[in-house]
């Protein structure tokens, strides 16, 4: 019987992780640093053997870029990769583009954490977790998770707040436990499923 494999990672840093700027739907692209990252992460699942059947990623260029150098560092460039705007990181609305150390001068430190983590308050014009959930998880549903269960090994090269949305079903996180569940850039976690689609087993791939 096959295992089940999912791998979920969150793109390198970009340009605008190092300038400490609300991102969101906007489109930076990876820093020198976050190239490394993403590199890593491929020479981190090569060296585990995986040998992926099916990729998935965001419409947004640090996650395609990620997904890309990862394939590219494991010799596996041809992998079917489906592009979905479902897996684009939670919108930030009229927080894109500022500072996040301005923001909390302006709105103070706990309305900023509010809008960074809670699960069901959403920042100004932008969506809340749960909103991000209502998008991501029917993706995962109807189109990740078939595969997945189809005995497909699956990568997902996504971002903190969709992967977090996919990450709370996954491991099942109350709305309290999401508040604390931190992505770190390029760092693979991978997930083996059970039959009935609840995790088995989950491995954070630290350098
Ligand atoms: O700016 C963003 O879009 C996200 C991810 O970088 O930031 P946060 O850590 O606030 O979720």
């Amino acid at each position: 019987m096959s295992d089940r494999i999912l791998v979920l990672v969150r793109h390198g840093q970009s340009e605008w992780n190092l300038k400490n700027l609300f991102t969101g739907w906007r489109d930076p692209d990876l820093t020198e640093q976050g190239i490394s990252e993403a590199k890593r992460a491929g020479a981190l699942l090569k060296a585990e053997g995986l040998k992926f059947d099916v990729a998935f990623t965001s419409d947004l260029t640090r996650a395609q870029k990620t997904l890309g150098l990862i394939l590219g560092e494991m010799g596996q460039e041809g992998v079917p990769t489906t592009r979905n705007v479902a897996l684009n990181e939670r919108d930030y609305g009229d927080l894109a583009g500022l500072n996040k150390d301005d923001a909390r001068a302006k709105w103070g430190e706990d309305q900023v954490h509010i809008w960074r983590r809670s699960y069901d308050i959403a920042p100004p014009g932008g969506e809340s977790l749960r909103d991000t959930v209502a998008r991501t998880l029917p993706y995962y549903v109807q189109e990740i998770l078939p595969c997945v269960l189809r005995g497909q090994v699956t990568l997902v090269a996504a971002h903190g707040n969709s992967l977090r949305a996919l990450i709370m079903t996954l491991e099942k996180l109350s709305p309290e436990g999401i508040m604390k569940r931190e992505l770190n850039t390029g760092v693979p976690i991978i997930y083996k499923l059970a039959a009935d689609s609840t995790v088995a087993e989950k491995r954070d791939l630290v350098p």
